[in-house]
């Protein structure tokens, strides 16, 4: 199976250049629209540690909105189930920046993966903390998830989204309106553009999502990260609501607990067999890379991976 899947990740990988481009590179955050659109990197990591890769896989790129599956893990292990308080476990059926359930619940966001969730999982990050403390907490989090002290923040990415991110100042303010947030806005913010300004490649994304895959422990550094119940309801989350409004339709196609993020990233988990990530920047009527999620609709499709079964 093993040397299948090298096999198997290029097949896929030459399958795609004729699609590669396809989509469209979100603009909405300026320094994200200077990135090349036929940009394409996969790799998948198994349980026994062994990596497979195509295309781009050693180029860093913004992971956006996958780092909300790692700040989530942080806030559930400082504030246990008390994190439940402050964000629920249910899809939205709404796009990622959607304010209109959140005035209907009174600030509470459905969960964690929508921009409003993850503001309240980054006030939970926060606690007790400068802003500059917990920024250095999550990406010291993520080096040590991924096993690599290279990891950084690319500052121009944090700042590019400072600057143009009305609507997150909007979901923000509109939480603190209701009670909901229990630091600044900005500060709030500042440690919210900052994770999600986070720069991976996918061979460090996709090792970073191990202890997903194998029950909560990183079988390469033998750290146990979280209890098997926990990975498991994460990945129930990521199931549900890792693509926003797109998450039945991944689920239906891919069958994987997944995160995608708007930089075009998507990190996913076959559970008790591999963790992988895939990058093609142009994206979805969702959000969600277009040319990713089928690679991974072929990955699936080719390894028998689903958790739905073959
Ligand atoms: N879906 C995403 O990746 C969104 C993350 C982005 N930083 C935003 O807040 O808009």
């Amino acid at each position: 199976m093993t040397d299948d899947l090298q096999a198997i990740v290029d097949r896929i990988h030459a399958k795609l250049q004729s699609r590669l481009g396809e989509g469209k590179v979100a603009d909405y955050i300026p320094q994200l629209a200077h990135v090349d659109p036929r940009k394409f990197g996969m790799a998948v990591v198994t349980v026994d540690g062994k990596v497979h890769s195509a295309g781009d896989c050693a180029e860093p790129f913004s992971i956006q909105s996958v780092s909300k599956v790692f700040t989530l893990t942080l806030a559930l292990g400082k504030h246990g189930e008390t994190t439940w308080n402050r964000v629920g476990r249910e899809p939205s059926g709404s796009p990622f920046n959607s304010i209109v359930q959140l005035e209907q619940e009174a600030g509470k966001p459905r969960n964690p993966f929508i921009n409003a969730g993850a503001i309240a999982v980054s006030d939970l990050v926060l606690a007790g903390h400068t802003p500059r403390e917990a920024i250095g907490e999550i990406l010291r989090f993520v080096r040590y998830l991924a096993d690599d002290e290279t990891i950084a923040i690319d500052p121009s990415v944090a700042k590019s989204e400072e600057a143009t991110g009305y609507r997150n100042f909007a979901l923000a303010n509109f939480m603190r309106s209701f009670n909901k947030l229990s630091h600044p806005v900005e500060h709030v913010l500042g440690v919210y553009f900052h994770h999600c300004a986070i720069s991976m490649t996918c061979t460090q994304l996709a090792r970073a999502g191990l202890f997903l895959a194998a029950n909560g422990r990183n079988p390469m550094t033998g750290h146990t990260v979280v209890s098997s119940q926990r990975a498991r309801r994460i990945n129930a989350l990521m199931l549900t609501c890792g693509h926003y409004d797109g998450s039945g339709e991944f689920a239906y196609r891919v069958g994987l607990p997944g995160k995608s993020g708007v930089g075009g990233g998507i990190m996913a988990v076959a559970p008790g067999r591999a963790s992988m990530a895939v990058w093609s920047p142009g994206l979805n009527q969702n959000g969600n890379s277009l040319v990713g999620s089928l690679a991974l609709e072929m990955l699936a499709d080719e390894t028998g991976w689903s958790v739905f079964g073959h």
